[in-house]
């Protein structure tokens, strides 16, 4: 079997893109996302995400496996990756320079719904990531009665109580506010939050400093992939939780290990929008 592939990276958190567009499923399966998420056996990367044909009038539509072979519903910095993919294949369909691509949205449909990325003149890509979900039915957790939100809640991990906000930006997260984040053993503490038994989904962790109202520093662990360098539905989440707990303006920075975010939970329409990079590291063949 021949199959070519894109890394491309958003903020160091890192992805195999898959031209899938001739068929609607995966061309690869879990196991085989596992091995070539693989850093030493592999290519290396967070997840494998493929770009599919569109459904229901959107113009595509994204799968996505975790490295350790689950599937989430969503991911902000891939679907960074995958409007920079998009337009790089119709760039080569044309025949045209590929860097010089019309700025221009796209329709993706994703396991959380339609998710709008716009490729921006200055290279960057904002997307409207939609509504952030915030009760415990929708998250999903059993911190709280199914209707209500979970806002500064305690929770019990590794012997010290937490306080946690928890976010569903399609997928799950957990957030707590913290002094020093460079101070958290996330190899030690993140799987424990991901697989605790109020998550039956697991769940993202998003540990969170906050700089300014409108700076934040934030270090993730994710589910499926463990500590990455960045992750885009954690920064969306992450600014709502500071705006929930009255910790940040609704437009802020987020700071991750792998670079900067600006993220905006507008008043106007409730809609999350983030604004952020992508960038094509190699193709290759397998
Ligand atoms: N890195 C992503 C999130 C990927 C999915 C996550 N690991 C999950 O299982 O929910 C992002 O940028 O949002």
């Amino acid at each position: 079997m021949t199959v070519k592939f894109t890394k491309y990276h958003g903020l160091g958190n890192d992805f195999i893109l898959i031209d899938n567009r001739a068929s609607s499923e995966p061309s690869l399966t879990p196991d085989q996302a596992i091995q070539l998420c693989d850093r030493h056996f592999g290519i290396g990367a967070d997840g494998v995400i493929f770009a599919l044909p569109g459904q229901n009038g959107n113009d595509y539509s994204m799968r996505i496996f975790n490295s350790d072979g689950s599937e989430p519903e969503m991911c902000g910095n891939g679907i960074r990756c995958l409007a920079k993919f998009i337009a790089d294949l119709e760039a080569q369909d044309i025949s045209s320079d590929p860097n010089n691509i019309t700025p221009r949205s796209y329709k993706i449909h994703t396991l959380a719904g339609v998710i709008t990325p716009k490729l921006e003149n200055n290279g960057l890509v904002t997307v409207d990531m939609g509504l952030p979900q915030l009760t415990a039915s929708e998250i999903p957790t059993t911190l709280a009665p199914a209707d209500q939100k979970v806002i500064n809640q305690p929770l019990d991990v590794a012997g010290k109580t937490w306080l946690v906000t928890c976010v569903s930006m399609g997928n799950p997260h957990c957030l707590t506010f913290v002094d020093d984040v460079a101070a958290i053993s996330l190899e030690t503490i993140g799987t424990l939050f991901e697989h605790h038994a109020v998550f039956p989904q697991r769940t993202n962790t998003e540990f969170i400093e906050v700089v300014r109202p409108d700076y934040l520093k934030m270090r993730v662990w994710e589910r499926g992939a463990g500590i990455t360098l960045a992750c885009g539905t954690g920064a969306c989440a992450t600014v709502v939780a500071g705006v929930l707990n009255g910790k940040c303006d609704r437009r802020a920075t987020v700071e991750l290990p792998g670079g900067c975010l600006e993220i905006e939970w507008s008043e106007i329409d409730q809609r999350v929008y983030m604004t952020g990079a992508a960038e094509q590291v190699f193709t290759g063949v397998l």
